[in-house]
């Protein structure tokens, strides 16, 4: 029985002892801000993601002085690569003078402090969509796009990324970008290894906003992307990339896998990252604008809940605006 003068309500009653007594908080340093940058002028909006858009590089920096004057500790770069430009072999992945590239280098150039994170994956640059090279079927081969991913990875950091982060879930190829990275020079650059990223229907929104949507048809990433029903898998992966030096990990998508971001945080006590992913972004924006949701609330409670379960930051896009309601209070 619990006793009578045991009142949990107690400590809840005023606000300084419910902040006193708060677990977890959300802070600007816990946002990571996902951008999309084209080969083109100015903006275009993703219709699915409200609040989003593709950026011409200038339109970039505009939103990195944004996000750096909100101390906002890092944007992730994704690409939108031109249809003329995808190829069979992904080739413009590596690409020194890249659409990807000369983005690293402008924003490093006039922000030397933004942290700067880039995917490393073929999916933007392959006619078909995948995240890798594939054979005559259509299956994803798993060492010969470790290589695309190694020259990508190398690339990246030549242009002067700070992070790269493969986010392909190809075998292997962690250890391999560490190894490549020693080797020319790069001991510095950090590796966020998506270790453990889910064939997920949550992404949609995203494959719009990139435009790989089209290129990928019916066709899906199960045969790379872990099964959703999979937990223990998850651990496996984590364990593999931390062993082939990673310095951080990714669970992705985030709000539908907070219970692997938990397991990760107890069992590996490493820095865990989470991506709140288009689609979660994109079912938080659309009932707000229908009315049905008050979405700053929702929008922090969600970011929240990653902390409390044991995330050391979010992707989201949702930073800039959760950067500002936080200033605000
Ligand atoms: N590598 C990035 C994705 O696959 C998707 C992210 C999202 O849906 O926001
Ligand atoms: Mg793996």
């Amino acid at each position: 029985m619990t006793r009578l003068d045991t009142r949990m309500r107690r400590m809840r009653r005023d606000d300084f002892s419910r902040r006193l007594m708060r677990e977890s908080t959300l802070g600007v340093d816990d946002l990571i801000y996902p951008v999309f940058v084209h080969d083109r002028e100015g903006r275009a909006d993703v219709p699915s993601m409200p609040g989003v858009a593709r950026l011409s590089i200038d339109e970039l920096l505009r939103v990195a002085d944004i996000a750096s004057e909100l101390r906002i500790p890092a944007l992730a770069l994704f690409p939108v690569t031109a249809p003329e430009a995808k190829s069979l072999d992904a080739a413009a992945a590596w690409d020194d003078d890249g659409l990807c590239q000369r983005a690293i280098r402008a924003l490093k150039a006039r922000f030397p402090q933004l942290g700067v994170i880039t995917d490393v994956a073929l999916d933007p640059y392959t006619t078909h969509g995948q995240d890798g090279l594939v054979d005559d079927a259509g299956y994803v081969l798993n060492d010969v796009t470790v290589e695309a991913l190694v020259r990508q990875a190398l690339s990246h950091a030549r242009a002067g990324a700070d992070i790269v982060a493969p986010s392909d879930m190809m075998d292997g190829r962690i250890g391999a970008v560490r190894a490549a990275l020693e080797a020319d020079g790069h001991v510095h650059v950090r590796i966020l290894a998506y270790a453990a990223k889910y064939a997920s229907a949550f992404y949609g929104p995203f494959r719009d906003a990139v435009g790989s949507a089209t290129a990928l048809g019916k066709a899906d990433k199960a045969t790379y992307q872990m099964d959703p029903g999979n937990s223990d898998e998850a651990m496996r992966e984590i364990a593999q990339d931390l062993d082939e030096g990673a310095d951080m990990v990714m669970v992705k998508p985030g709000m539908p896998y907070l219970d692997i971001v938990r397991r990760a945080k107890d069992e590996f006590g490493v820095p865990v990252f989470a991506y709140q992913v288009s689609g979660e972004y994109a079912m938080l924006k659309a009932a707000a604008a229908n009315g049905w949701l008050d979405e700053r609330a929702c929008a922090l409670e969600a970011l929240l809940g990653f902390k409390r379960a044991g995330a050391d930051g979010v992707l989201s896009y949702f930073a800039l605006d959760a950067a500002r309601w936080l200033r605000a209070g």
